[in-house]
């Protein structure tokens, strides 16, 4: 029998975050070693009958914060069900005048200004020691390969795209001070949100390729002679900002599909947690919960 992906397996996920709570479809709600995820993931089909999995980041009521997302059982869940490649949607504050509210940025650095309060590693909890890279922490291919067609898609919405751009990914709740906003920029920050993390730490360690597209929204509090963000602020253009994303998911996630199917563009996050793993697990318990994400480095015998 071939073990080749065909047109009826899930290859793609979805993860839609502020504003983005469904595309529609079947459920299925696996629980992890890590619990269940934020939102059940419905399996849509887009034609010609190709399933698309999407998960509500923050469920599809809105009920997680930032903070207490479980970013953990959000990947495996996805992992679980054959998903190889991520496209997460993020609604972020704009750190440049020349990046307005409504433009799509996919960015391709990070900085990471949560605060540790979020567990960011599968191998947190067990005797596992290992240490993925992350220096590029979005998948280059997947994001080359996405900078085309959604710039593209964009084109007929008369949408502009930022490219290579860094995201400061913030704790939160609270939005930052004029300060911190004045700061980040001085950093190399082009855009800010709350979300981008651990959640692409998580994917890469579950060597699935993951991109972002993320979406302004404010200005945050930069700008000297305007009002600081607010929340109402965000909420004003979250509906607009949703609607060009399922869009945008509309036109590229067949092709996406295909691409991932063909493998190509999965050449970087498969196998690059091999050399990433330092100590071995020390107990069955341990190498039954890390199957889950990476059986082939942690083979349950029967
Ligand atoms: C609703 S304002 C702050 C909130 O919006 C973004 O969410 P997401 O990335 O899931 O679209 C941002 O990261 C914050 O979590
Ligand atoms: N200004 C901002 N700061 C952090 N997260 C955001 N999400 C949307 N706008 C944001």
């Amino acid at each position: 029998m071939s073990n080749e992906p065909s047109n009826s397996t899930v290859l793609v996920g979805v993860i839609g975050g502020s504003g983005l709570y469904n595309l529609g479809g079947l459920t299925v709600n696996p629980e992890t070693p890590w619990g269940y995820p934020s939102s059940p993931i419905t399996i849509a089909s887009l034609p010609p009958g190709i399933p698309i999995a999407f998960l509500a980041r923050h469920g599809t009521q809105h009920t997680y914060s930032p903070s207490s997302v479980p970013a953990r059982a959000n990947i495996a869940a996805l992992k679980s069900i054959g998903v190889k490649a991520i496209l997460a949607f993020s609604a972020v504050g704009s750190l440049r005048e020349d990046i307005k509210p409504g433009d799509f940025i996919i960015p391709s650095q990070i900085i990471d200004r949560t605060k540790g309060i979020r567990p960011a590693s599968f191998f947190e909890g067990t005797s596992v020691v290992a240490h993925a890279g992350f220096g590029d922490p979005f998948d280059g291919k997947l994001t080359s390969w996405l900078m085309q067609e959604v710039r593209k898609s964009l084109k007929e919405k008369n949408v502009d795209l930022h490219v290579d751009k860094c995201v400061v990914c913030m704790e939160g709740p609270q939005f930052s001070t004029r300060a911190e906003s004045t700061m980040y920029r001085q950093w190399g920050g082009d855009i800010i949100n709350m979300s981008v993390l651990p959640e692409a730490k998580l994917a890469r360690e579950a060597e699935l390729s993951y991109a972002l597209i993320a979406t302004a929204t404010d200005y945050d509090s930069w700008r000297p002679n305007e009002a600081a963000v607010t929340a109402a602020d965000v909420v004003k253009t979250l509906k607009k900002n949703a609607d060009i994303s399922r869009h945008v998911a509309a036109v590229v996630l067949t092709d996406l599909h295909a691409a991932v199917a063909e493998g190509g563009i999965l050449t970087d996050s498969i196998g690059c947690m091999r050399s990433a793993i330092v100590r071995p697990a020390k107990s069955p318990e341990d190498i039954r919960k890390l199957h889950y994400i990476l059986p082939e480095y942690f083979p349950v015998l029967s």
